[in-house]
């Protein structure tokens, strides 16, 4: 039998501070309770600031290295000051640190970008030349590619800073992800969902995953109950595809993949950060396979990407 988490001895939730973090956690444990019987107070959450959190004032990039969000959390986790560190898997690194492991996923929101403006509809309706804010660089290139005349502003900060610079007309339009809105009940500020095939989403848009100490049985039988394995599918493969890219959600990459009874369909794509070129591709196979699809179809976009194409990180 397990030893359950109790008042005594809680499962120690890290996380980040924000409100997205604490909604992610919060759904976490909800999960773990449910699927347990445990009460509230089995569980401690523990917000931890990251690099990424304390520096708002320079572009992501510019700070650079992957993981800008998570390597405090990862260390608290080896440390064992907490039990599971709770990620938006869009922000994690291909690879965890050694002794570290991620194979809890839970039911996956969402995939989709959100268009968000005051004034605008949607993206065609946009007039020529409008300025739109996002520090994206995914989101960036691929508006580019598709609307070249835009003119592209740095939009940094949480939900609610990018909302108050759109009021103060810093740009007429932004993108979120539809799951942070859903997950903190903001899905009304969106004018609308952007379909996957105007605006392929990032490598594991909308999941939540749970890291652990890979030596911790205890939280695995824990963990077991609530991962989702089709949201498991899907975004192993999508990361395999990125893992073979050397990429991070600061690339100009996209990857989606999708299950159809036991049929996986994976989108991917990479851009310029410009706009200038998009190489896409895509595979479907067995759900089984999704991995070695995911590491495939890189190969293939990296065998038709002219020299130069990575040039720029
Ligand atoms: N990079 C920030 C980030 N990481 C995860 C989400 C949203 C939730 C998700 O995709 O799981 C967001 C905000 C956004 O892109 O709007």
């Amino acid at each position: 039998m397990t030893q359950m988490p109790d008042p005594q001895n809680p499962l120690r939730i890290g996380t980040r501070g924000s409100a997205l973090a604490l909604a992610q956690a919060h759904e976490t444990r909800d999960r773990l309770m449910a699927a347990h019987g445990l009460p509230e107070t089995a569980f401690e959450i523990v917000a931890i600031k990251t690099t990424g959190d304390r520096v708002l004032d320079r572009a992501l990039k510019e700070i650079g290295g992957k993981g800008l969000f998570t390597r405090e959390i990862e260390e608290a986790l080896t440390e064992g000051a907490i039990d599971i560190a709770v990620h938006s898997m869009k922000d994690m690194p291909t690879l965890q640190p050694d002794g570290l492991l991620i194979d809890c996923y839970l039911p996956r929101e969402d995939v989709r970008d959100a268009f968000v403006s005051n004034l605008y509809g949607a993206i065609s309706e946009l007039p020529q030349g409008a300025v739109v804010g996002s520090s994206s660089l995914r989101r960036r290139a691929q508006l580019a590619a598709r609307r070249p005349d835009l003119q592209l502003i740095e939009f940094r900060g949480n939900v609610q800073t990018r909302l108050k610079k759109l009021e103060d007309g810093v740009a007429v339009a932004t993108f979120l992800a539809m799951a942070g809105l859903s997950r903190l009940g903001l899905t009304d500020v969106a004018r609308g969902a952007v379909e996957p095939d105007e605006m392929l989403p990032a490598v594991a848009q909308g999941c939540i995953g749970v890291e652990r100490r890979a030596s911790d049985d205890r939280t695995a039988s824990l963990l077991a109950a609530i991962g989702h394995v089709p949201s498991a599918i899907r975004v192993e493969a999508e990361r395999a595809f990125l893992a073979r890219l050397d990429g991070s959600c600061e690339t100009p990459i996209a990857g989606l993949a999708e299950l159809q009874g036991d049929e996986l369909h994976l989108r991917g794509e990479i851009l310029r950060p410009d706009g200038g070129e998009v190489i896409a591709g895509e595979r479907r196979g067995a759900a089984k396979d999704g991995r070695a699809m995911g590491a495939d179809l890189a190969d293939e976009l990296l065998s038709r990407a002219p020299g130069g194409f990575f040039d720029w990180r």
